[in-house]
């Protein structure tokens, strides 16, 4: 596997606030990464940093294996991170014919890029006439002009309609298929779960963590268990080797169970009455992945 950035232990602070904490991670070629946290959890900051518009105070990152000083290896990298800008009376392929002359493009790459985020039929239209969904579908153009190895979005479909969010989502999944390496930050798991293979979750600036996405929701679950004698069950259930941990739901007057093993109810059930334990509760659940994401980010 090619590694196209590595970063390692990066900080930054702003006075006295830790925006990114020793942050660690590696984006190999041809995986799609979700930077994923709440709102001021330091996804813009990390951005800005490897893209070299924020200055780091500690740590390194490595684009390409440090071959290549960062200003050379950023012209091999895509990026949106602000709000698209172009000339608001020229129509989107003069945008982009100039974007071409800045950066060295051939023209003929405007109608491929163009097609690819379904706007060739649009091309001579003015930018101030697109709606926000097509403003970023340009940008997005605009960034794949250069054939990139990378393309790093910021929150993509913020501020976007239901209509336009999904058309942002399938252009993504189209570009990743023909193997793009992408790198977007995003507070909406659900964006994550579905455009990304892979997912770094940050919570002030701390990764919390760094997997592939179907990894992250791999567990074997959990019961909802409850007794006459809570004491005596929380007990017998803590010398299982089956069952990870268990926590007390207090106002609901039942205990959690985590599994280690794919454990059947039916089989706790079996274990638990051969102890003379009688449950009268005992329900088999998985956490969902909002719900696993929730409680690592909760403060
Ligand atoms: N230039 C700056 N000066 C001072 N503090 C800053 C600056 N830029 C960011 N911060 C702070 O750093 C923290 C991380 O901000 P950042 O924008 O990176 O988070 P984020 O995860 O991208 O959040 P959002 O999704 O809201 O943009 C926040 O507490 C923010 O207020």
């Amino acid at each position: 596997m090619e590694t196209i950035l590595k970063l390692n232990q990066l900080t930054k602070k702003f006075g006295k606030l830790t925006a990114v904490n020793q942050l660690s991670f590696e984006i190999e070629k041809g995986n799609v990464y979700g930077i994923l946290g709440p709102n001021g959890s330091g996804k813009s900051t990390t951005l800005g940093i490897i893209l070299n518009v924020v200055n780091k105070t500690s740590g390194e990152f490595e684009w390409f294996g440090g071959q290549v000083e960062t200003h050379e290896a950023l012209k091999k990298v895509g990026a949106i991170i602000e709000n698209p800008n172009f000339y608001p009376n020229m129509s989107a392929e003069d945008n982009l014919k100039l974007v071409c002359k800045i950066k060295g493009v051939d023209y003929s790459k405007i109608d491929e890029k163009l097609e690819i985020v379904d706007l060739l039929d649009r091309k001579e239209n003015t930018f101030k006439s697109y709606s926000l969904g097509m403003k970023q579908r340009l940008a997005i153009a605009s960034a794949l002009l250069n054939d990139p190895e990378i393309l790093i979005l910021d929150e993509p479909t913020n501020g976007l309609d239901p209509q336009g969010i999904h058309q942002i989502r399938e252009i993504i999944r189209k570009i990743a298929a023909d193997g793009m390496t992408i790198l977007l930050a995003s507070h909406l798991l659900d964006e994550v779960e579905k455009v990304c293979s892979h997912v770094v979750i940050i919570r002030n600036g701390v990764k919390l963590y760094a997997g592939s996405v179907d990894q992250m929701n791999a567990t074997h679950g959990f019961v909802e268990i409850a007794s006459k004698n809570l004491e005596e069950l929380d007990s017998a259930l803590g010398q299982l080797d089956f069952i990870e941990k268990v926590v007390k739901v207090d106002e609901h007057h039942r205990l959690k169970a985590f599994l280690s093993l794919p454990i059947e109810a039916s089989e706790l059930n079996k274990t638990l009455a051969s102890q003379g334990i009688y449950v009268n509760l005992l329900i088999k659940r998985k956490e969902t992945l909002e719900e696993q994401f929730l409680e690592l980010t909760k403060a």
